[in-house]
């Protein structure tokens, strides 16, 4: 493994992209060009993801603006808080506790504020 050092990276007072430079650092924040490399080929693999879960999120959107349509032009509702609580459940069960925080925003997303 090779170890990138630097004099210059104990300069706790310096900071910025020349200050990086000189310590050693790239914008991974990695200290070996190893880790660099593992690191930038994650981040493009999250950026990917990322960009599926947006299109996953608005076709979520797409989909539930069809069904609060449909129950609001039978006369019903546009929120069901019965069914709310099955999705805040999945993913509670699926995530913890920080699922059912992830729901309520998706919810949120999805039929607005309540
Ligand atoms: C989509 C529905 O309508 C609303 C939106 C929901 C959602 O986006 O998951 C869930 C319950 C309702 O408040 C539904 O009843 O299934």
């Amino acid at each position: 493994m090779t170890v990138i050092t630097d004099a210059s990276a104990d300069r706790s007072s310096a900071s910025g992209p020349e200050a990086d430079r000189t310590a050693g650092l790239d914008a991974t924040g990695a200290r070996t060009p190893e880790a660099a490399g593992v690191i930038t080929d994650a981040r493009r693999r999250i950026d990917e993801l990322d960009d599926r879960i947006i299109g996953l999120i608005q076709e979520r959107m797409a989909v539930s603006a069809v069904i609060q349509q449909a129950r609001i032009a039978s006369g019903g509702r546009r929120v069901n808080l019965s069914r709310e609580n099955e999705i805040l459940s999945h993913y509670r069960d699926a995530l913890g506790k920080s699922g059912t925080t992830l729901a309520m925003t998706l919810l949120e997303l999805c039929r607005g504020k309540i």
